[in-house]
């Protein structure tokens, strides 16, 4: 079995991934609460140890460690669900104060070897790794820090695993904390260089979504991270199920990333419609192409017409006609051409389950692999260029150890990327 392990950083990275085991634990039949199976399928079980560890007396538990520098996030996690293993808590005693630095350099590093561990022991007991899913924000400290540091070691130690994040980007409109744009260039080389598949949970959009398409006020996270669970969901679909693709993170990086930069990601989902508009949706799946190829259901705030696809996954789910699935597909990229990138033939690919998510008679994921991201990489370039160039706040970093080098060797790796991504729409980059 191609086990992944999930290492979920910080307190958005713990939510995100809370919210996650609560969606896929239903959907393989597991009691979120105890781990025991109630499922009635046998698909429910055929690829469980993807995600999921089995103990002795047929429970099941998630294959996740849970990090944090405070205790607090870790604590209601353990009260919430016997999912988790006690031993795959970290936690330090200090929080990261909101500051990458303290999250890479002293409150970060002081629990380092304890997340090593817990993942040494659970990349031991599986029969065949295939990877890593890391969840965390980039805004906060110990998301951007903490997670910055352990992807750093586990390159060292795990050199041909994959490794996949769910990142979750501060948006400007909902800024908690002031520093969060330099938080979240420190993250970018790590990023950059660490990162094979770099899925962006763009809270800007989020926040839109929830406004706009759900038509409810946005108060607090918890239908931005069921949101957020649900396309996961929807990422992770090949993988827990059986179907026709022999699905692996790596085959899906192998495919969607034709240049090892150029790797971030923009996940979008369908249906993401208020209560009300469900009754007058027809639930079709033209429908479902229309909404996943619209920027109204992208979690990152861009515009697909304002970039070209590189490459592009589609995951249908429930009950459709793989026929019907296949020629509306076919019609988008056919219908747009100019939309698509010229020098990367055959470059969308759709998949079918037909197990549908809970609640929904048929939903569609969608993964582009655009230049258009360039502009939300342009945003944090942006961001924390303002504060640079006044050397705001540098003093809260300077005083961890860190050099404003860092912060401008940052920027240099973010413009790299960012300039490939742009001169990718327009030809092949150099
Ligand atoms: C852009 O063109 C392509 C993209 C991917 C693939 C491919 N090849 N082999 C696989 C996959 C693959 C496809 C997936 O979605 C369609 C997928 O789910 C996210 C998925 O699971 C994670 C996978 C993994 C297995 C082929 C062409």
């Amino acid at each position: 079995m191609r086990e992944i392990i999930t290492i979920q950083i910080g307190a958005s990275g713990n939510s995100i991934g809370d919210a996650f085991w609560h969606v896929i634990s239903h959907e393989h039949g597991v009691d979120y609460a105890s781990g025991r199976f109630q499922g009635t399928s046998a698909l429910q079980l055929e690829r469980i140890n993807v995600f999921f560890n089995a103990t002795a007396s047929k429970r099941f538990y998630a294959r996740a460690i849970c990090v944090d520098t405070e205790a607090t996030t870790i604590e209601n996690l353990h009260k919430r669900s016997s999912l988790y293993r006690p031993e795959n808590f970290v936690a330090g005693t200090d929080s990261a104060g909101n500051n990458f630095a303290r999250g890479y350099h002293t409150d970060g590093a002081e629990i380092l070897d304890a997340v090593l561990n817990s993942i040494r022991r659970e990349a031991e007991s599986v029969d065949s790794l295939q990877g890593f899913q890391i969840l965390h924000s980039i805004g906060g400290g110990t998301g951007s820090g903490l997670t910055a540091l352990v992807m750093n070691a586990l390159v060292d130690e795990y050199p041909d695993n994959l490794i996949s994040n769910y990142v979750s980007i501060p948006s400007p409109q909902m800024s908690q904390v002031v520093v969060e744009p330099y938080n979240a260039l420190l993250s970018m080389p790590s990023l950059i260089h660490n990162s094979h598949l770099t899925f962006c949970l763009d809270n800007e959009a989020l926040f839109q979504i929830v406004s706009r398409n759900l038509k409810m006020a946005v108060s607090g996270y918890e239908h931005i991270n069921h949101i957020v669970a649900l396309t996961m969901s929807g990422i992770t679909t090949c993988l827990r199920f059986p179907g026709q693709l022999n699905a692996g993170l790596r085959k899906l990086y192998v495919n969607m990333v034709p240049f090892p930069q150029l790797h971030f990601l923009i996940p979008g989902f369908a249906p993401l419609v208020s209560c009300k508009q469900k009754e007058f949706s027809q639930g079709t799946v033209a429908e479902l192409v229309q909404q996943i190829f619209s920027s109204n259901n992208l979690l990152c705030a861009v515009d697909l017409r304002h970039g070209k696809l590189l490459t592009a996954a589609g995951i249908f789910r429930g009950r459709m006609s793989p026929r019907e699935v296949d020629q509306l597909m076919t019609n988008v990229r056919n219908k747009n051409l100019s939309s698509f990138v010229e020098w990367i033939p055959n470059n969308i690919k759709t998949a079918i389950c037909d197990i549908p998510p809970r609640g929904l008679k048929m939903s569609a994921t969608f993964i582009g692999n655009t230049s258009a991201i360039y502009k939300l990489l342009q945003r944090i370039l942006d961001g924390s260029g303002i504060m640079l160039r006044r050397k705001a706040h540098l003093h809260w970093y300077t005083g961890e150890g860190m050099e404003e080098q860092e912060f401008i060797d940052a920027q240099h790796d973010l413009q790299d990327t960012l300039d490939l991504y742009k001169q990718s729409g327009e030809d092949i980059p150099e």
